[in-house]
């Protein structure tokens, strides 16, 4: 079941009146963009909007439903290659400029995916806002997931003013940048040049000036001489358990590790996590993966 969206459905030849009010009343989004259905034109409105303006048009509710979709910015990821689902998905969304359809999973180092294009602007890239920054991704070149915004509140809550941070897998930022407001400095590396030039856009976009970017193999980053830091984010599910060693190196004792695994056990990470630090951890699920299988995160504290 899809998710569902209140339109107006106005006789065609009402359409073009309509548009004009409801946008004076400030009842339409300007973006909106029409999209015949029969012998009606489909206005998305919400609920509330509906119950003031059904009386004053020649208008009938209409329930629409709409297809199962994830939104990144102005792009709609849908679960089904759907191209007549995705065409009323864009139309019914003013705010939306692209739908793709993920044609692989997640793969290889970089954690990308291969998108078809099944309604409007044949791009990849989009601007995503959230908490207050904005991030410029593009799906296809570096990994991105609006997925994890809570988490990066989260852990943003948990600092201390003027921390040293490192993020070990960056991607475009998005943690860097989050976590930056109340950092000393931010250092945030990662392999994918694609990522890190998207990276250094975001730096300036949200004029972030004590994130570090850098293009590195994270594994190398104990053997650069950094002072070590307050706090480690490892955000690479799949892999972050081969770099705790090196995280664990480059974390001060009494400093944080946030480690970001794919597990299907509870405390699977433990006896792992136990051979770097005999300090607290905190496990937590942050969202189910695929039946069976869940994101967690390890809250570490290092004591060697
Ligand atoms: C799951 S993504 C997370 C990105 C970002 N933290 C976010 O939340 O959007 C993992 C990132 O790690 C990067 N990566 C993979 N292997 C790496 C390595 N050995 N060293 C540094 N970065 C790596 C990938 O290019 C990818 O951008």
């Amino acid at each position: 079941m899809g998710e569902e969206q209140w339109c107006l459905a106005v006789p065609r030849r009402e359409a073009e009146e309509t548009r004009r009010r409801l946008l004076e009343e400030g009842l339409l989004d300007r973006r909106f963009r029409p999209r015949p259905e029969g012998d009606a034109v489909l206005f998305p409105v919400t609920e509330e909007v509906l119950g003031a303006v059904r009386c004053e048009f020649e208008a009938v509710p209409e329930r629409l439903v709409l297809p199962r979709h994830e939104l990144v910015g102005g792009i709609a990821i849908m679960q089904e290659n759907d191209p007549e689902g995705a065409e009323r998905l864009l139309a019914s969304r003013p705010s939306l400029d692209t739908v793709l359809f993920p044609e692989t999973a997640v793969e290889g180092e970089y954690r990308t995916r291969r998108f078809a294009v099944l309604a409007g602007v044949p791009s990849t890239r989009t601007r995503v806002t959230e908490y207050g920054h904005s991030f410029d991704v593009d799906l296809s070149l570096a990994y991105f997931s609006a997925r994890l915004s809570t988490e990066r509140q989260r852990v943003l809550g948990a600092m201390e003013e003027g921390e040293r941070v490192l993020d070990m897998f960056a991607g475009v930022g998005p943690f860097a940048i989050t976590l930056a407001g109340k950092a000393g400095f931010v250092v945030a590396a990662d392999l994918n040049p694609a990522a890190v030039h998207l990276l250094i856009e975001n730096i300036a976009l949200n004029r972030a000036g004590n994130v570090i970017p850098m293009l590195a193999d994270a594994a190398h980053l104990p053997r650069l001489g950094f002072a070590p830091f307050d706090r480690v984010v490892m955000n690479l599910p799949l892999a972050a358990p081969e770099f705790l060693p090196a995280a664990a190196a480059l974390c001060r004792d009494g400093g944080t590790i946030h480690l970001y695994a794919l597990e299907e056990q509870e405390g699977e990470y433990l006896p792992l996590i136990r051979e770097v630090t005999r300090g607290e951890v905190v496990e937590r699920q942050v969202r189910t993966y695929s039946p069976g299988k869940w994101h967690a995160v390890y809250d570490i504290v290092m004591e060697k």
